[in-house]
């Protein structure tokens, strides 16, 4: 096919070349191609005339006359331009051509010639490939996906992560018995976002969840939906849901969802027009199918933050599901898997190894388990023995970049800790009807470690303290840091905390009146939408964020004990939930510490 079209393009051109030499050849006759003129001067001319010796003369706009004698040579003159030299030439009866008429009627009809040559080739051309493009479209247009009918991967094969796999299995049921729900006229969920970095499970999951639903799996990348056609992109989408709703109950998988769910360019120019088209295909499609077909569609992504708010409405990805790194108890579980088919020496201890490989994903966890029965086939050894497992350790962190944390210092571990315990502690002191659900020293999606405290059903208004209180736990982990680790060891840790405090603090003194120098003064409007920066109210800000900064640190230091206990748990754990820490909280409190 190709190659036809080689040759035919061959064709088009060879042809292009012939009418663009003929037409320059006559162009060429035309002008010099003739026997060389005599030159005379204008007297001669005149005396010729004179003579009856001219047989024609060419008229034109040139500097120079051209004519030719009776016996056919060919002369030029000087041009006299005259009003009356057409007429005196008549009246000897010589013939006059007028050449700049004939030369422009002749210059049209080559121009014409060569512009209908040029239109033909280039529609001739044209054609060829948009009867390609169109060949290539329809083939593009429908996406290659992976199809899977019945995997064999279940949950089981799934370790750790926990609350991610409850969230998942809830959807078994809807997948299975989507009548029953519609009975009960529920809502059934539509779409599910599964984030978090790469190699966690998230493919698994939703694997799973199709094979223990006994439905199809249709897998795609948000990256097929790149396209650099216009309109292709939106195609395949439409294509996408066409064959889901063929097969009926099914699972989609969309890898990479951010591909084409970014967040969209408002006021920019132009360029993301084609993943627009495509993300507005998708988001229709969501709308348009009834979630009581049986259809789930997952999309999977290592950033929550960069899409489109658009995706994430009720009735599209109104699910979110964090999938993190595993924890020390869940990489045990995870190493235990992928050790349970391996012949492993008795002396490995899972524990020590899932010690050693703090944040490392499922996916690395794996592959470290598969270089070191690489190695142990390689010396034809017994047994995968602990050798093996520590030159493989070194070879999946060899190639990695710096930033990967895997290899991350010891001391870098207890930094985090003593932080995330001075936010979990700050917390209970300062906000107690929150309720702490988690304290990790694994680092998520959000930034570095972390604690995630349940915030109590919203009341209508935020009160002044409560505001202040928030400021303060968001202080309190640099604080400890601090408190710790002395001044010149803070590290950069705290650079989201500051943009939360501060974010706090500009809103209740710029927005809220409740800053008594300020007053109660709208900034915004005062200074206009487009801000600029106000010294003084900076200065006010400033002042107040230290005398905050103060009284967190004096809090802290009264509670420091509790502080390092916590502390040591979450480097010895690395997670420690709502459980573990009232347990500790109860020790001290039992000792009135609190
Ligand atoms: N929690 C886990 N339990 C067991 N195996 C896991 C787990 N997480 C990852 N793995 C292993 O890592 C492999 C890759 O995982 P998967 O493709 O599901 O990751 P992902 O989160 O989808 O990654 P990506 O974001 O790179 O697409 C899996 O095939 C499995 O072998
Ligand atoms: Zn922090």
């Amino acid at each position: 096919m190709k190659k036809l079209m080689n040759r035919k393009i061959v064709l088009v051109i060879s042809l292009i070349i012939l009418v663009v030499s003929i037409a320059t050849i006559g162009i060429y006759r035309q002008y010099f191609y003739s026997e060389k003129p005599i030159e005379l001067s204008y007297g001669e001319f005149l005396e010729s005339i004179e003579a009856k010796q001219i047989h024609k003369v060419f008229l034109s706009d040139d500097a120079k006359l051209k004519g030719e004698f009776e016996n056919g040579q060919s002369f030029i003159t000087d041009h006299p331009r005259t009003d009356n030299l057409k007429e005196t030439l008549l009246m000897e009866n010589i013939e006059v051509n007028e050449v700049g008429e004939q030369q422009s009627v002749g210059q049209i009809i080559i121009f014409i010639v060569l512009i209908a040559a040029f239109a033909g080739g280039a529609y001739y051309l044209s054609k060829q490939t948009s009867r390609q493009a169109s060949k290539e479209y329809d083939k593009m247009s429908t996406v290659e996906f992976s199809t899977q009918k019945q995997s064999s991967i279940t949950f089981s094969n799934i370790a750790g992560n926990e609350e991610a796999k409850e969230n998942v299995m809830e959807l078994v049921d809807f997948l299975k018995n989507p009548e029953k729900y519609q009975r009960y006229g529920a809502r059934m969920p539509k779409g599910v976002i599964l984030y978090g970095p790469p190699g966690t499970g998230k493919t698994l999951m939703a694997k799973a969840l199709a094979s223990e639903a006994g439905v199809d799996f249709l897998a795609v990348s948000g990256s097929d939906f790149v396209q650099v056609y216009a309109g292709l992109g939106a195609g395949r989408i439409r294509n996408l849901f066409k064959k889901a709703g063929e097969k009926g109950k099914c699972v989609i998988f969309i890898d990479e969802i951010d591909a084409i769910g970014k967040k969209r360019d408002r006021g920019g120019f132009g360029g993301s027009d084609e993943s627009d088209r495509t993300l507005n295909a998708l988001l229709t499609e969501m709308s348009g199918f009834k979630g009581s077909e049986g259809i789930v569609v997952m999309a999977a992504t290592n950033r929550l933050d960069i899409l489109d708010e658009a995706l994430l409405r009720p009735g599209r990805f109104d699910r979110q599901i964090e999938v993190g790194l595993p924890d020390l108890k869940a990489r045990q579980d995870i190493l235990k898997l992928y050790t349970k088919n391996r012949p492993m020496a008795s002396a490995i201890s899972i524990e020590r190894i899932a010690h050693q490989t703090v944040y490392f994903s499922g996916a690395k966890l794996e592959n470290l388990m598969n270089e070191a029965a690489i190695y142990a086939a390689r010396e034809n050894a017994q047994y995968i023995s602990e050798k093996h497992i520590d030159k493989a350790f070194y070879t999946v962190i060899a190639g990695e970049e710096k930033k990967d944390r895997s290899n991350i210092k010891e001391i870098d571990k207890k930094v985090t800790a003593y932080h995330e315990a001075g936010h979990a502690i700050a917390t209970k002191l300062l906000c107690p009807e929150n309720r702490v659900t988690k304290v990790t020293i694994i680092p998520s999606t959000k930034g570095t470690g972390g604690f995630s405290m349940n915030i109590p059903p919203d009341s209508m208004y935020h009160r002044k303290k409560g505001m202040l209180n928030n400021i303060k736990v968001a202080l309190a982990g640099r604080v400890v840091e601090e408190l710790v680790f002395g001044e010149e060891n803070i590290t950069t840790g705290a650079s989201n905390d500051i943009q939360k405090a501060t974010e706090i603090m500009m809103a209740m003194t710029k927005q809220f009146g409740m800053s008594e120098e300020v007053g109660m003064i709208n900034y915004d409007i005062l200074l206009g939408q487009s801000g600029g920066i106000d010294q003084k109210l900076a200065e006010i800000c400033n002042v107040e964020m230290k005398k905050l900064y103060v009284e967190t640190k004096e809090l802290m230091n009264q509670h420091i004990e509790l502080i390092e206990a916590i502390a040591e748990k979450l480097i010895e754990k690395e997670t420690l939930n709502e459980i573990d820490i009232n347990n500790i909280l109860e020790m001290y409190t039992s000792k009135s510490y609190i």
